[in-house]
Protein backbone atom coordinates (compact mmCIF):
# COMPACT_ATOMS: atom_id res chain seq x y z
CA UNK A 1 0.00 0.00 0.00
CA UNK A 2 1.75 3.42 -1.15
CA UNK A 3 1.76 6.42 1.37
CA UNK A 4 3.15 9.49 1.94
CA UNK A 5 4.53 12.57 4.22
CA UNK A 6 4.16 15.78 3.56
CA UNK A 7 5.64 18.64 5.79
CA UNK A 8 4.88 22.03 6.33
CA UNK A 9 7.40 22.59 3.86
CA UNK A 10 6.01 21.05 0.91
CA UNK A 11 8.70 18.41 1.15
CA UNK A 12 7.10 15.34 -0.13
CA UNK A 13 8.35 11.52 1.34
CA UNK A 14 7.21 8.75 -0.66
CA UNK A 15 6.44 5.34 1.55
CA UNK A 16 4.38 2.19 2.32
CA UNK A 17 1.53 2.07 4.32
CA UNK A 18 2.27 1.06 7.96
CA UNK A 19 -0.86 0.14 10.67
CA UNK A 20 -3.91 1.48 10.08
CA UNK A 21 -5.17 2.67 6.64
CA UNK A 22 -5.97 6.49 6.42
CA UNK A 23 -4.88 9.95 7.01
CA UNK A 24 -3.25 11.80 9.92
CA UNK A 25 -1.28 14.30 11.10
CA UNK A 26 0.55 16.60 13.74
CA UNK A 27 4.02 18.27 14.67
CA UNK A 28 6.67 16.12 13.04
CA UNK A 29 9.57 14.97 15.79
CA UNK A 30 12.48 12.72 15.51
CA UNK A 31 13.22 10.54 18.72
CA UNK A 32 16.97 8.84 18.50
CA UNK A 33 16.67 6.02 20.57
CA UNK A 34 17.79 2.80 19.32
CA UNK A 35 14.91 0.44 20.96
CA UNK A 36 11.79 1.14 23.01
CA UNK A 37 9.07 2.19 19.93
CA UNK A 38 6.47 0.54 22.33
CA UNK A 39 6.98 3.18 25.03
CA UNK A 40 7.66 5.55 23.33
CA UNK A 41 4.28 5.45 21.04
CA UNK A 42 2.37 5.28 24.74
CA UNK A 43 4.18 7.88 25.96
CA UNK A 44 1.30 10.30 26.62
CA UNK A 45 3.34 13.22 25.81
CA UNK A 46 3.95 12.15 22.45
CA UNK A 47 -0.02 12.61 21.82
CA UNK A 48 -0.71 14.05 18.72
CA UNK A 49 2.78 14.36 17.10
CA UNK A 50 3.71 11.95 14.32
CA UNK A 51 7.28 10.16 15.48
CA UNK A 52 10.47 9.75 13.37
CA UNK A 53 12.41 6.85 14.57
CA UNK A 54 16.16 7.23 13.47
CA UNK A 55 16.92 3.84 14.09
CA UNK A 56 16.84 2.35 11.27
CA UNK A 57 14.92 -1.16 12.17
CA UNK A 58 11.75 -1.23 13.91
CA UNK A 59 9.54 -3.58 15.13
CA UNK A 60 12.02 -6.36 15.90
CA UNK A 61 11.39 -7.63 19.16
CA UNK A 62 7.90 -7.38 18.57
CA UNK A 63 4.82 -5.95 21.45
CA UNK A 64 4.69 -7.37 24.74
CA UNK A 65 2.36 -7.11 27.97
CA UNK A 66 4.61 -4.91 29.82
CA UNK A 67 6.07 -1.79 27.81
CA UNK A 68 3.01 0.40 27.82
CA UNK A 69 3.79 3.41 29.61
CA UNK A 70 0.06 4.22 29.22
CA UNK A 71 -3.31 2.72 28.69
CA UNK A 72 -2.88 3.37 24.40
CA UNK A 73 -0.98 4.57 21.57
CA UNK A 74 -0.91 8.41 21.82
CA UNK A 75 1.16 9.05 19.32
CA UNK A 76 -0.51 10.38 16.29
CA UNK A 77 1.55 8.55 13.78
CA UNK A 78 4.77 6.71 12.99
CA UNK A 79 7.39 7.25 10.59
CA UNK A 80 9.89 4.80 10.18
CA UNK A 81 12.99 3.25 7.39
CA UNK A 82 12.05 -0.40 8.03
CA UNK A 83 9.59 -2.57 9.55
CA UNK A 84 10.63 -6.27 10.88
CA UNK A 85 6.60 -7.96 10.30
CA UNK A 86 8.57 -11.27 11.73
CA UNK A 87 9.50 -10.16 15.31
CA UNK A 88 11.42 -12.43 17.68
CA UNK A 89 11.70 -11.86 21.57
CA UNK A 90 10.33 -14.53 23.97
CA UNK A 91 7.97 -11.55 25.30
CA UNK A 92 6.46 -10.93 22.05
CA UNK A 93 2.52 -10.94 21.46
CA UNK A 94 1.85 -8.76 18.58
CA UNK A 95 3.21 -7.27 15.29
CA UNK A 96 4.15 -3.34 15.23
CA UNK A 97 2.21 -3.10 11.94
CA UNK A 98 -0.89 -5.22 13.73
CA UNK A 99 -0.55 -2.92 17.10
CA UNK A 100 -1.16 0.35 15.28
CA UNK A 101 -3.80 -1.21 13.28
CA UNK A 102 -5.32 -1.78 16.89
CA UNK A 103 -5.35 1.63 17.90
CA UNK A 104 -6.16 3.20 14.42
CA UNK A 105 -2.93 4.55 13.63
CA UNK A 106 -1.39 5.60 10.84
CA UNK A 107 2.48 4.90 10.24
CA UNK A 108 4.74 5.32 7.25
CA UNK A 109 7.43 3.08 6.35
CA UNK A 110 10.27 2.34 3.73
CA UNK A 111 11.45 6.91 4.44
CA UNK A 112 14.71 7.48 4.42
CA UNK A 113 14.62 9.11 8.30
CA UNK A 114 18.31 10.31 7.69
CA UNK A 115 17.04 12.48 5.31
CA UNK A 116 13.88 13.46 7.28
CA UNK A 117 15.49 14.24 9.98
CA UNK A 118 18.59 16.36 8.80
CA UNK A 119 15.51 18.36 7.49
CA UNK A 120 14.17 18.59 10.80
CA UNK A 121 17.05 19.27 12.66
CA UNK A 122 18.19 22.18 9.94
CA UNK A 123 14.70 23.80 9.88
CA UNK A 124 13.12 23.51 13.21
CA UNK A 125 10.19 20.68 13.81
CA UNK A 126 7.37 21.27 11.19
CA UNK A 127 4.09 19.92 10.94
CA UNK A 128 2.81 17.16 8.48
CA UNK A 129 0.63 14.53 7.48
CA UNK A 130 0.81 10.96 6.66
CA UNK A 131 -1.90 9.36 4.26
CA UNK A 132 -2.13 5.95 3.16
CA UNK A 133 -5.71 6.82 1.55
CA UNK A 134 -5.21 9.82 -0.23
CA UNK A 135 -1.79 9.93 -2.50
CA UNK A 136 -2.84 13.82 -4.56
CA UNK A 137 -0.22 16.13 -3.02
CA UNK A 138 -2.32 19.94 -3.37
CA UNK A 139 -5.05 17.92 -1.06
CA UNK A 140 -1.87 16.69 1.61
CA UNK A 141 -0.96 20.08 1.74
CA UNK A 142 -4.35 21.51 1.82
CA UNK A 143 -4.82 19.27 4.65
CA UNK A 144 -1.71 20.68 6.67
CA UNK A 145 -3.27 24.05 6.17
CA UNK A 146 -6.62 23.59 7.44
CA UNK A 147 -4.96 21.35 10.15
CA UNK A 148 -2.05 23.18 11.34
CA UNK A 149 -4.67 25.94 12.89
CA UNK A 150 -6.72 23.19 15.03
CA UNK A 151 -6.45 23.83 18.87
CA UNK A 152 -6.35 20.87 20.86
CA UNK A 153 -6.00 20.26 24.49
CA UNK A 154 -3.71 17.33 24.58
CA UNK A 155 -3.35 17.42 28.45
CA UNK A 156 -7.20 17.11 29.00
CA UNK A 157 -7.26 14.13 25.95
CA UNK A 158 -4.75 12.01 28.43
CA UNK A 159 -5.71 12.46 32.12
CA UNK A 160 -7.53 10.57 34.20
CA UNK A 161 -10.92 12.11 34.39
CA UNK A 162 -11.70 10.59 37.82
CA UNK A 163 -9.14 10.00 40.84
CA UNK A 164 -7.66 6.96 41.00
CA UNK A 165 -5.79 5.08 43.79
CA UNK A 166 -2.99 2.71 43.77
CA UNK A 167 -2.69 1.80 47.59
CA UNK A 168 0.73 1.51 49.54
CA UNK A 169 1.98 1.46 53.31
CA UNK A 170 4.05 4.49 52.43
CA UNK A 171 3.94 7.86 52.30
CA UNK A 172 1.03 9.18 50.43
CA UNK A 173 1.91 10.70 46.70
CA UNK A 174 -0.39 12.87 45.02
CA UNK A 175 0.24 12.81 41.34
CA UNK A 176 -1.15 15.49 39.20
CA UNK A 177 -1.87 13.95 35.82
CA UNK A 178 -0.94 15.55 32.75
CA UNK A 179 -0.42 12.55 30.81
CA UNK A 180 1.25 10.09 33.50
CA UNK A 181 3.93 7.52 31.97
CA UNK A 182 3.43 4.61 33.82
CA UNK A 183 6.82 3.85 34.62
CA UNK A 184 6.65 6.86 37.37
CA UNK A 185 3.75 5.45 38.84
CA UNK A 186 5.50 2.25 38.92
CA UNK A 187 8.46 3.49 40.87
CA UNK A 188 6.77 5.31 43.43
CA UNK A 189 5.30 2.10 43.96
CA UNK A 190 8.11 0.31 44.36
CA UNK A 191 9.05 2.37 47.04
CA UNK A 192 5.61 1.66 48.84
CA UNK A 193 3.89 5.13 47.99
CA UNK A 194 0.36 5.16 48.65
CA UNK A 195 -0.54 7.19 45.07
CA UNK A 196 -3.29 8.86 44.12
CA UNK A 197 -3.43 10.11 40.69
CA UNK A 198 -5.44 13.20 39.90
CA UNK A 199 -6.97 14.94 37.01
CA UNK A 200 -5.03 17.73 35.78
CA UNK A 201 -7.84 19.88 36.71
CA UNK A 202 -7.87 19.22 40.18
CA UNK A 203 -7.76 22.04 42.32
CA UNK A 204 -5.26 23.29 44.65
CA UNK A 205 -7.66 22.75 47.16
CA UNK A 206 -8.57 19.28 45.59
CA UNK A 207 -5.23 18.27 46.16
CA UNK A 208 -4.65 19.24 49.37
CA UNK A 209 -7.36 17.88 50.32
CA UNK A 210 -6.15 14.40 50.30
CA UNK A 211 -3.56 15.52 53.11
CA UNK A 212 0.04 14.68 50.89
CA UNK A 213 2.73 13.97 51.67
CA UNK A 214 4.59 14.64 48.61
CA UNK A 215 3.51 16.04 45.50
CA UNK A 216 4.47 14.63 42.14
CA UNK A 217 3.28 17.00 38.80
CA UNK A 218 3.65 14.70 35.83
CA UNK A 219 5.19 14.98 32.44
CA UNK A 220 2.49 15.53 30.16
CA UNK A 221 1.76 16.74 26.03
CA UNK A 222 2.02 20.04 24.45
CA UNK A 223 3.39 23.74 25.37
CA UNK A 224 3.06 24.25 28.84
CA UNK A 225 1.32 27.83 27.76
CA UNK A 226 -1.71 26.00 27.00
CA UNK A 227 -2.76 24.86 30.81
CA UNK A 228 -1.19 28.41 32.56
CA UNK A 229 -4.52 28.31 33.78
CA UNK A 230 -2.82 25.86 36.23
CA UNK A 231 0.19 28.22 36.75
CA UNK A 232 -1.38 29.88 39.75
CA UNK A 233 -2.73 26.48 41.70
CA UNK A 234 1.09 24.73 41.13
CA UNK A 235 2.67 27.96 42.57
CA UNK A 236 0.14 27.56 45.99
CA UNK A 237 0.79 23.85 46.42
CA UNK A 238 4.37 24.59 45.63
CA UNK A 239 4.77 27.33 48.98
CA UNK A 240 3.06 24.64 51.30
CA UNK A 241 6.08 23.40 52.40
CA UNK A 242 4.84 20.20 51.19
CA UNK A 243 7.81 18.47 49.15
CA UNK A 244 6.80 18.98 45.27
CA UNK A 245 8.95 17.08 42.42
CA UNK A 246 8.13 18.06 38.86
CA UNK A 247 9.09 16.12 35.84
CA UNK A 248 9.13 16.96 32.57
CA UNK A 249 5.76 19.38 31.91
CA UNK A 250 5.72 19.23 35.41
CA UNK A 251 9.23 21.10 35.18
CA UNK A 252 7.91 23.24 33.10
CA UNK A 253 5.02 24.48 34.88
CA UNK A 254 6.65 24.62 38.20
CA UNK A 255 9.22 27.00 36.98
CA UNK A 256 6.33 29.04 35.19
CA UNK A 257 4.94 29.20 39.19
CA UNK A 258 7.93 31.05 40.48
CA UNK A 259 7.82 33.20 37.47
CA UNK A 260 9.88 31.87 34.97
CA UNK A 261 9.09 31.28 31.19
CA UNK A 262 9.30 28.95 28.76
CA UNK A 263 10.17 28.50 25.12
CA UNK A 264 10.21 26.14 22.56
CA UNK A 265 13.10 24.43 21.62
CA UNK A 266 13.78 24.17 17.42
CA UNK A 267 13.49 20.49 17.10
CA UNK A 268 13.18 19.76 20.72
CA UNK A 269 15.12 16.75 22.47
CA UNK A 270 13.77 13.20 21.70
CA UNK A 271 16.04 10.81 22.81
CA UNK A 272 17.74 8.04 25.29
CA UNK A 273 21.04 9.60 25.16
CA UNK A 274 21.33 12.92 26.33
CA UNK A 275 23.93 14.15 28.62
CA UNK A 276 23.39 16.24 31.58
CA UNK A 277 25.18 17.58 34.18
CA UNK A 278 24.52 17.72 37.93
CA UNK A 279 26.07 21.06 38.99
CA UNK A 280 25.82 20.07 42.21
CA UNK A 281 27.92 17.06 41.98
CA UNK A 282 29.89 17.52 38.63
CA UNK A 283 28.42 14.44 37.49
CA UNK A 284 27.33 13.66 34.05
CA UNK A 285 24.11 11.15 33.91
CA UNK A 286 23.34 9.82 30.26
CA UNK A 287 19.40 10.82 30.17
CA UNK A 288 16.27 9.99 28.41
CA UNK A 289 14.56 12.82 27.06
CA UNK A 290 11.05 13.96 25.47
CA UNK A 291 10.35 17.76 24.99
CA UNK A 292 9.85 20.27 22.62
CA UNK A 293 9.70 22.81 25.54
CA UNK A 294 12.46 24.62 27.69
CA UNK A 295 12.48 26.81 31.04
CA UNK A 296 14.63 30.34 29.45
CA UNK A 297 17.43 31.29 31.76
CA UNK A 298 17.36 33.97 33.88
CA UNK A 299 15.25 32.19 36.06
CA UNK A 300 14.08 34.56 39.68
CA UNK A 301 16.77 34.20 42.36
CA UNK A 302 15.24 32.02 44.90
CA UNK A 303 15.36 29.28 41.96
CA UNK A 304 18.90 27.11 41.71
CA UNK A 305 19.66 25.90 38.35
CA UNK A 306 20.59 22.20 39.36
CA UNK A 307 21.17 20.75 36.09
CA UNK A 308 22.10 21.72 32.23
CA UNK A 309 22.29 19.65 29.13
CA UNK A 310 25.55 19.30 27.78
CA UNK A 311 24.12 19.34 23.96
CA UNK A 312 23.11 22.72 23.95
CA UNK A 313 23.47 24.36 27.50
CA UNK A 314 19.61 24.42 28.36
CA UNK A 315 18.02 23.90 32.23
CA UNK A 316 17.30 20.28 32.77
CA UNK A 317 17.10 20.71 36.01
CA UNK A 318 15.98 23.79 39.24
CA UNK A 319 15.45 23.65 42.83
CA UNK A 320 13.95 25.98 45.10
CA UNK A 321 16.72 27.60 47.85
CA UNK A 322 13.90 27.37 50.66
CA UNK A 323 11.51 25.07 49.96
CA UNK A 324 11.40 21.31 49.53
CA UNK A 325 10.61 21.52 45.35
CA UNK A 326 12.68 20.74 42.94
CA UNK A 327 12.03 19.39 38.91
CA UNK A 328 13.58 17.96 36.12
CA UNK A 329 13.08 18.41 32.18
CA UNK A 330 14.19 14.65 31.57
CA UNK A 331 12.81 11.91 32.49
CA UNK A 332 14.13 9.52 35.37
CA UNK A 333 11.83 7.07 35.09
CA UNK A 334 13.20 6.50 31.80
CA UNK A 335 11.27 4.23 30.15
CA UNK A 336 13.10 3.36 27.35
CA UNK A 337 16.01 4.66 28.62
CA UNK A 338 19.13 4.90 30.53
CA UNK A 339 18.17 4.40 34.43
CA UNK A 340 21.21 6.52 35.79
CA UNK A 341 18.78 9.09 37.20
CA UNK A 342 16.15 6.93 38.90
CA UNK A 343 17.46 7.62 42.47
CA UNK A 344 15.66 10.93 42.24
CA UNK A 345 12.95 8.90 43.27
CA UNK A 346 14.56 7.63 46.17
CA UNK A 347 15.44 10.99 47.00
CA UNK A 348 11.78 12.34 46.85
CA UNK A 349 10.47 9.39 49.03
CA UNK A 350 12.94 9.74 51.45
CA UNK A 351 12.03 13.63 51.94
CA UNK A 352 8.70 12.65 52.61
CA UNK A 353 9.43 9.90 55.48
CA UNK A 354 12.63 11.09 56.55
CA UNK A 355 14.28 8.09 55.99
CA UNK A 356 18.04 7.68 55.61
CA UNK A 357 17.98 4.42 53.74
CA UNK A 358 17.74 4.22 50.17
CA UNK A 359 15.27 1.11 49.21
CA UNK A 360 16.69 -1.03 46.17
CA UNK A 361 14.53 -0.30 43.32
CA UNK A 362 13.04 -3.19 41.87
CA UNK A 363 14.11 -3.54 38.10
CA UNK A 364 11.54 -2.93 35.59
N1 LIG B 1 7.55 14.73 28.27
C1 LIG B 1 6.99 15.89 28.60
O1 LIG B 1 6.42 16.07 29.69
C2 LIG B 1 7.00 16.96 27.56
C3 LIG B 1 6.67 18.34 28.05
C4 LIG B 1 6.17 19.26 26.96
N2 LIG B 1 4.99 18.71 26.34
C5 LIG B 1 7.25 19.51 25.94
O2 LIG B 1 7.16 19.01 24.83
O3 LIG B 1 8.19 20.19 26.23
Amino acid sequence: MEAKLVLEDGTVFKGKGLGYEGTTWGEVVFNTSMTGYQEILTDPSYRGQLVTLTYPLIGNYGINHNDFESYEIHAGGLIIREDCSRPNHWQSQNTLDVFLKEYKITGITNIDTRALTRRLRSKGSMFGVISSEILDEKELNKIIKQKIKEKRCLVEEVSVSTPTRIPGKGPRVVVMDFGVKYNIVRYLKSLGADIFVLPYSSSAEEVLSYNPDGILLSNGPGDPMDISEKVPEIQSLATKNIPVFGICLGHQLLGLAFGGRTYKLKFGHHGGNHPVKDLRTGKVLITTQNHGYALEDGLPPEIEVTHINLNDGTIEGIKHKDLPVSSVQYHPEAGPGPKDSTLLFNEFINKLTGQRNVKKLVNF
